[in-house]
């Protein structure tokens, strides 16, 4: 099939490629232009797994040419069917920020005025309950010039894709849901997503109504944000009592019903999606009168993580003047995002101690020194940890969890641990957050 996905982020770069791979031609449109020219040239703009791979065999030169990435809007008239991956985020008071999404929508139907056949457009960014049929669908139908559900399909297909792992699990998804609110669309997103099915085995596909879909996606994120806030209330519990919360966590896991995932406790759930899209839910229900306390309580126990990680730091060590190691400063690892990070607390901490903070991450630096031009980037964690006198894990990178005698660098070997990765030895003064 011919589809167009509109804007080339975290999601919409990696479901090009990936529908690419799958057979389809598709065309990619941003309105940046280095983004556009970086997947023209065969090359991928984020750091993800697979993903480079994947681009440069479907786009830039010597590629089966399936993958195209533009500026121009006008280029989805070649195509059937439009996903809309742009983003989502908040405002100030936590609801979600739609002008974005109205924007990319209204462009999109201005551009549809020149086509005469049926089209769809199918929502692929987070949005509230109501928001496809209430905003996007009307917004389309409008400056299109189209009757929805005759010659205007609109549908809402959640992604459910985590950064790190993106294009492996787009491809093999535990679900996919359509969401519709007539056949003819659902059937055609059906369509879209036949070659993924039998690629990944026939994983349950979810056929329901856009707000529906809209839901699903919410509540599957506002589950995984409480299952980890709920570890981290154990945990903090288990570290006041001097209990291992990660020998807890690993007998929990064995009830079926529980499950080991999303139970690792430490300094709590940062990114692009967990913050915001709690936030937008919660705003979602406070517009309808409903508090919303569970989903309050979780983000009160992640909000408090970082701020007792500092206290353990200053339970070993009195920061101001010292020089500080800040291992991680993606929000995972795996990714280069830095957004809603747990380092931006933790470095803002310790500035506000007056500590030299010298931070490492194996490929986050360069989003980092934008926020952070005037601290110290080291480029190995040996340099990272000359001369320190505390070192404070952020992020759980696979490289952190070997890391030995680099440590001897130390100028007191304080290892503080966020995230339950470093491997205890001697000669260094180990405690974990909740552990
Ligand atoms: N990042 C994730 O892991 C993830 C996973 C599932 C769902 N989501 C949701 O998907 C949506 C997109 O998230 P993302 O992380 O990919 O965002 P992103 O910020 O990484 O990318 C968005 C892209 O849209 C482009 N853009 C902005 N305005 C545009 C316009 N008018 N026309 C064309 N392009 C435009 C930007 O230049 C940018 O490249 C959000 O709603 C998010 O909540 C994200
Ligand atoms: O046991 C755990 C698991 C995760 N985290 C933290 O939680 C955050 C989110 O992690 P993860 O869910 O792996 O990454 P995301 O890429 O943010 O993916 C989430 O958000 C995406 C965007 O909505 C969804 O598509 C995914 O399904 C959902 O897992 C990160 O800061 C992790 O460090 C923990 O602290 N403990």
């Amino acid at each position: 099939m011919q589809l167009s996905v509109v804007g080339s982020g975290y999601v919409g770069t990696t479901i090009a490629a990936c529908f690419a791979d799958l057979g389809h031609n598709v065309v990619n449109i941003d309105i940046d232009q280095e983004i556009v020219d970086t997947i023209n040239d065969g090359e991928a703009p984020i750091h993800e797994d697979g993903l480079a791979e994947m681009i440069a065999k479907h786009a830039g030169p010597e590629s089966t040419g399936r993958l195209r990435a533009t500026t121009d809007y006008e280029e989805v008239l070649n195509t059937e069917l439009t996903f809309l991956c742009l983003p989502t985020p908040a405002n100030d008071d936590g609801s979600i920020d739609l002008s974005i999404m109205k924007a990319g929508a209204e462009q999109l139907g201005e551009t549809l005025v020149e086509k005469n056949e049926r089209h769809n457009v199918v929502v692929k960014s987070t949005v509230v309950p109501g928001t496809t049929e209430d905003t996007i669908a009307p917004l389309v139908a409008e400056t299109g010039g189209k009757r929805l559900g005759d010659d205007l399909g609109v549908g809402m297909n959640p992604e459910f894709l985590r950064e790190g792992s993106a294009v492996a699990d787009f491809l093999d998804p535990d679900k996919v849901v359509l969401g519709a609110d007539d056949d003819r669309t659902r059937e055609q997103m059906g369509n879209v997503f036949a070659p993924l099915v039998e690629r990944a085995d026939d994983p349950p596909v979810v056929e329901t109504a856009t707000r529906e879909a809209e839901m699903m996606k919410y509540a599957n994120n506002a589950f995984l944000a409480s299952k980890v806030s709920l570890a981290n209330d154990l945990g903090n519990i288990c570290k006041e009592h001097g209990v291992d919360m990660y020998e807890v966590a690993d007998a929990m896991g064995l009830d079926e019903r529980i499950a080991r995932s999303f139970l690792n406790s430490g300094l709590g759930w940062g990114g692009s999606c967990f913050p915001k899209d709690t936030a937008a839910i919660i705003a979602a229900a406070e517009s309808k009168r409903y508090d919303a306390p569970m989903l309050n309580a979780a983000t009160e126990v992640n909000d408090r993580q970082p701020q007792r990680f500092l206290d353990l730091l200053d339970k070993h060590v009195d920061a101001e003047g010292k020089r500080i190691a800040v291992l991680g400063l993606a929000f995972k690892p795996g990714t280069d995002d830095i957004r809603n990070t747990r380092a931006v607390p933790v470095i803002d901490g310790l500035i506000h101690r007056g500590a030299d903070v010298i931070a490492h991450d194996p490929v986050a630096v360069e989003n980092m020194r934008d926020r952070y031009p005037d601290i110290e980037y080291a480029s190995s964690v040996s340099e990272a940890l000359e001369d320190a006198n505390a070192c404070l894990v952020v992020t759980d990178w696979d490289q952190y969890k070997v890391l030995d005698e680099e440590f001897d660098r130390m100028e007191t070997p304080i290892v503080l641990d966020g995230r339950h990765c470093i491997n205890r030895r001697e000669g260094i003064t180990y405690e974990g957050l909740t552990w």
